[in-house]
């Protein structure tokens, strides 16, 4: 039996990473000129989720035969297309919401580009007051890729407003940030990043949420150690 995680050194990920997309169902062009455009334009163009975590929003989207994602965290809306993308057989609706000037003005650039039947809400303000004030309509995903240090008020606030559909799912990233939420030791190779200091806070915050849900008895909950770490949430029946 193998472990949950595989060691590869960073050029076989790289190769594998590449692997696994060649060999998922393809995204249409849109999805490259737009990651493009991101890597051209932001120097924090690695906020953007990767091609394949791309792939996966279009299949989880479509095999939940979704009609209504929420999502926290647009940045340049790449993964906001995804979700999209993976809806489009229904014509589902995202509703997006950010709370940074630059992401909001280059992510309406892109919805204007790839969106002009409007299906991508961008709702523009703070992801806590959203959830407070967005319609109550539940959603059949959510996605949150926002602000660490909120993740548990963001699942608190969906529970308290009851914004998730009945079956539906929460998908939380980047929830194992670098490994550093377990290893911190010289044997964890992001634990001589310039930014250890900045990636310490994240991985301090990222590990109180996932104490937080994994003890909390309302949830059924999966964390996987895929990309940088994501969280399959459910309400328990
Ligand atoms: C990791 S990026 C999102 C990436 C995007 N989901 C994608 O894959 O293309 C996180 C985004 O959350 C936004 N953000 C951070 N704190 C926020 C908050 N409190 N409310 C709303 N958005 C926030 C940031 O401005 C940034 O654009």
């Amino acid at each position: 039996m193998y472990e949950s995680i595989i060691p590869f050194p960073a050029e076989s990920a790289s190769t594998v990473d590449k692997y696994c997309c060649s060999h998922s169902t393809s995204l249409p062009s849109l999805f490259a000129d737009h990651a493009a455009w991101t890597v051209d334009k932001f120097e924090t163009s690695y906020m953007m989720c990767c091609q394949l975590q791309a792939q996966m929003c279009v299949f989880i989207a479509s095999d939940r035969r979704a009609r209504r994602v929420l999502e926290i965290g647009t940045f340049t809306g790449y993964s906001a297309l995804a979700w999209k993308e993976g809806m489009k057989a229904v014509g589902g609706e995202v509703w997006t919401c950010d709370v940074g000037p630059r992401a909001i003005a280059a992510s309406k650039e892109a919805f204007a580009k790839y969106d002009p039947e409007g299906k991508i809400h961008l709702v523009e303000g703070p992801a806590l007051q959203t959830l407070q004030e967005i319609n109550a309509q539940p959603f059949d995903i959510i996605y949150i890729d926002a602000r660490k240090a909120e993740y548990i008020n963001y699942v608190e606030t969906i529970l308290e407003r009851n914004l998730l559909a009945e079956n539906g799912i929460i998908l939380a990233d980047d929830t194992i940030h670098l490994g550093l939420v377990a290893d911190r030791s010289p044997t964890n190779p992001h634990s001589a990043r310039e930014d250890i200091e900045y990636s310490l806070q994240h991985a301090d915050n990222v590990h109180k949420f996932n104490e937080w849900a994994a003890k909390h008895p309302r949830l059924e909950v999966l964390l996987l150690p895929i990309f940088n770490g994501l969280t399959l949430i459910k309400i328990k029946s």
